[in-house]
């Protein structure tokens, strides 16, 4: 147990009789990102305001340690280990982010000169500096997340937890955050993060849990997850409607687009999967004007996982605009 920053086994909670959390064990090495998937009023922000302590798990609940501190015995212990930034900022937008960091530092009761000594490093850090002076009232969103994630390390906690930290932002600074994330990661802090977008998971996380129904639907590596839905394929395109014709003949199995003149075979774009098309199409005469490898990618696995009637349709639409697409020829 000693290396996992976060062990908890069987998190319950109910609120009247709605089942939000119905057994969710979650096991998170230190030093390493933990992104919690799941759509809208799945529950993730209920597991980390239950791990921060800001809110009780229900009886029936497992043993739950953050930092090697139990949560039921000693809360406090936990709260000094932790970092939590929410939906719902700490900034006061009334004073400026100077005065926002000296607040935070009052907090954790830092001597006189080691609250300035923070409060400065940390804004020149996430590049502050310069509207240190000013109103957080007048911050960008992406400053207010920034001077958000700054108080939370005031007290350089060990343990991270960020709910939903990019949602709003626009790229650069969802970029911008991705770094900080990463920076925070290698200097050997823990991140527990929840997020809508796939994409973040994909980039950051290590290991990545998909909640739905109260459960853990699926989790893993961003690259196990993806294995576990189908949707992979290669997909020819013609231009030359009679080479079309005759792909089609000889390629019985394939699923056909007509109007785009275009083919698709099941693949799990291994390399031996994708040299076994190219065999078939070398033997069959076949010359495709454009050759496509499509990899299920994590919106496959979200839609497949939280909502079984939409897993055709978006794996059809993320098709279209993939981004792991390549174009082999
Ligand atoms: N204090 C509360 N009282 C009653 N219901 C609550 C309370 N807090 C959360 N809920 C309900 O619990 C469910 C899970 O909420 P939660 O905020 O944890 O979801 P979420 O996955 O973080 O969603 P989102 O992505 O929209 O932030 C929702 O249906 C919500 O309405």
């Amino acid at each position: 147990m000693t290396d996992l920053a976060i062990a908890a086994y069987g998190l319950r909670k109910s609120y009247g009789d709605k089942t939000v959390l119905d057994g969710v064990d979650l096991a998170v090495p230190q030093g390493t990102v933990f992104s919690l998937l799941g759509p809208n009023g799945a529950g993730k922000t209920t597991v980390v305001k239950i791990l921060s302590t800001l809110v009780a798990p229900d009886p029936g609940t497992g043993p739950i340690h953050i930092g090697g501190h139990d949560l039921a015995a000693d809360p406090r212990s936990v709260r000094a280990a932790i970092g939590v930034t929410g939906q719902f900022s700490a900034v006061d937008g009334l004073i400026t982010g100077e005065e926002n960091m000296l607040l935070m530092a009052d907090l954790h009761h830092l001597g006189k000169r080691e609250r300035r000594r923070v409060s400065t490093e940390l804004l020149e850090r996430f590049d502050l500096t310069e509207a240190a002076k000013k109103p957080a009232s007048t911050y960008s969103g992406g400053m207010k997340r920034r001077l958000d994630i700054a108080m939370t390390l005031v007290g350089n906690p060990r343990i991270i937890f960020l709910d939903e930290p990019t949602t709003g932002l626009d790229p650069r600074s969802r970029h911008t955050m991705w770094r900080i994330i990463r920076e925070l990661v290698a200097e050997g802090a823990t991140v527990f993060l929840t997020t809508q977008y796939l994409e973040e998971a994909d980039e950051l996380a290590d290991r990545i849990a998909v909640l739905h129904d109260g459960r853990i639907a699926a989790q893993g590596t961003a690259e196990e997850l993806k294995r576990i839905v189908p949707g992979g394929h290669v997909r020819l395109r013609f231009t030359d409607p009679a080479a079309y014709r005759s792909a089609l003949a000889a390629l019985r199995d394939a699923a056909r687009d007509d109007e785009a003149l275009a083919l698709q075979l099941p693949s799990d774009g291994s390399q031996r999967e994708l040299r076994a098309v190219l065999d078939r199409l070398d033997s069959a005469g076949i010359e495709a004007d454009e050759l496509t490898v499509h990899t299920p990618d994590l919106d496959d696995v979200f839609f497949a996982l939280t909502d079984a009637t939409t897993a055709t349709s978006a794996t059809t639409a993320t098709t279209a605009t993939h981004q792991t697409e390549e174009t082999a020829r």
